[in-house]
């Protein structure tokens, strides 16, 4: 058999293709740490505007999730994972050429737009195209994507910009992102029946239902309090390693060890690789054991002390805040396997919904934790500056850690519960029976 006509081998082959374009939301996502120097000179913007810029992909991002989890489980994956791509690609274009802040901040919306459907589109494939047991490895591999997205931000990202000029390096990234969307199209079919194969073994049929069903999918999944205590924990470890490592860190290590930026942001390198690392590891683990909330338990646990160390001693041995940043980022992992116990307390036809349910309230917390941090820094800054740039006290560095261990706290709190509510395995249709 060919590895065309095999589905085993061919959902790998398009599992590949939709991970590229979501590798492309990641290195749209972090880039303007990259480019803010240059981004500050072609728009003559202040720290905030750029800011703004940055956040303007998660406005959307937010916000569209669920949406992208009904456009996954009503207009399919293949649709939904190449119209996204396209949008994203086209706000790439955009933000290349923009020649005012405004265009630009309308590109980054688009960005955001596009690229928000195309992570929940994913999860959709893996639960068409895997069986439940091989889910959290799945999602723990896409997770872990995000992880390669954010070290080819950083250094890749600088030298092709130093090589290419930051214009030509963004319409690159667009060109190829197009490129990907039509790859997907060409490649990607929702179901193996819808690319004339075989069914697989124990991977549960997954009807494609009304807009009416899938309407009330979100009713029932928003119902229900396991999606609220999973969605909070991944609220506190999305929303605090996306901050910490792609705000706050960099200045909290160069600040405190006197380096510089440069050297202070390969720790937070450190950080994505964690993440590329861990989600798989942990998911592999998951599915090998067939338990779930027990390691997210284990991994809440590890992620509060992390950031409760960082706030009491404030100043550890240099190499040892690269390790606590590796550590934090590796435990996303456990993190992660809330959407493998949301999506299987649904019927197969809602997984887009359920997953989608579960991102809304996580992506929030990138909304909430740099304004709250921030506030923290500047309620302890003593008005010193360098460069322009504001000088926080480490004092103020310690409070912001206890927040993210309070906030670690929360979590423990929320996975302790929902273990308690799940039974630990999370590996069948545990509950909740939706449509589909
Ligand atoms: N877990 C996140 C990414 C993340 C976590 N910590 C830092 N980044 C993820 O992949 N979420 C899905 C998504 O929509 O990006």
């Amino acid at each position: 058999m060919g590895v065309w006509s095999d589905p085993v081998r061919r959902r790998w082959i398009v599992w590949t293709a939709l991970a590229t374009a979501f590798l492309l939301v990641n290195v749209h996502r972090l880039s303007t740490a990259v480019l803010s120097a240059d981004l500050m000179r072609a728009f003559d913007t202040t720290g905030t505007a750029l800011g703004t810029l940055h956040s303007a992909f998660f406005y959307v991002y937010a916000p569209m999730q669920v949406i992208a989890g009904v456009l996954a489980d009503r207009l399919g994956i293949r649709r939904t994972a190449t119209a996204g791509t396209v949008v994203m690609s086209l706000g790439g274009l955009a933000f290349g050429l923009a020649d005012s802040y405004a265009v630009a901040f309308l590109a980054r919306l688009c960005i955001g737009l596009g690229g928000s459907v195309v992570f929940i589109a994913i999860l959709r494939f893996c639960a068409n195209w895997f069986r439940p047991g091989e889910f959290a490895t799945m999602n723990g591999l896409t997770v872990g994507v995000a992880g390669l997205g954010g070290i080819l931000a950083t250094t890749p990202l600088a030298v092709t910009v130093a090589a290419l000029g930051v214009r030509t390096t963004l319409l690159g990234i667009g060109v190829v992102g197009l490129l990907i969307a039509t790859i997907v199209w060409v490649l990607a079919r929702d179901t193996p029946e819808d690319a004339g194969l075989r069914s697989l073994d124990n991977v549960p049929s997954a009807p494609t239902l009304s807009l009416r069903e899938v309407g009330r999918n979100v009713r029932t999944v928003f119902g229900q309090r396991e999606t609220w205590l999973a969605g909070l924990a991944l609220f506190t470890s999305t929303g605090l390693n996306i901050t910490v490592l792609g705000l706050w860190g960099v200045p909290y290590v160069s600040q405190v060890y006197d380096v510089s930026i440069t050297t202070a942001s390969t720790l937070t390198l450190l950080g994505s690789v964690g993440l590329l690392v861990g989600p798989p590891v942990a998911g592999r683990i998951s599915d090998g054991l067939g338990r779930r909330t027990e390691l997210m338990v284990v991994g809440a646990v590890l992620y509060t002390a992390t950031f409760a160390t960082l706030s009491i001693v404030g100043k550890p041995p240099f190499a040892v805040v690269g390790l606590m940043f590796f550590v934090v980022s590796f435990l996303a992992g456990g993190y992660a396997l809330g959407y493998t116990v949301v999506k299987n307390r649904h019927g197969a036809g809602a997984s887009g919904v359920a997953t989608g349910a579960v991102n809304a309230v996580a992506f929030s917390g990138a909304a909430v934790f740099p304004t709250a941090m921030g506030a923290i820094l500047d309620a302890y800054w003593t008005g010193e500056t360098l460069a322009g740039a504001r000088v926080y006290t480490m004092f103020g560095y310690r409070v912001m850690f206890a927040l993210a261990a309070v906030s670690g706290l929360v979590s423990l709190a929320c996975v302790s519960y929902l273990h308690l509510r799940t039974g630990g395995s999370g590996t069948a249709a545990e509950g909740g029976a939706v449509e589909g």
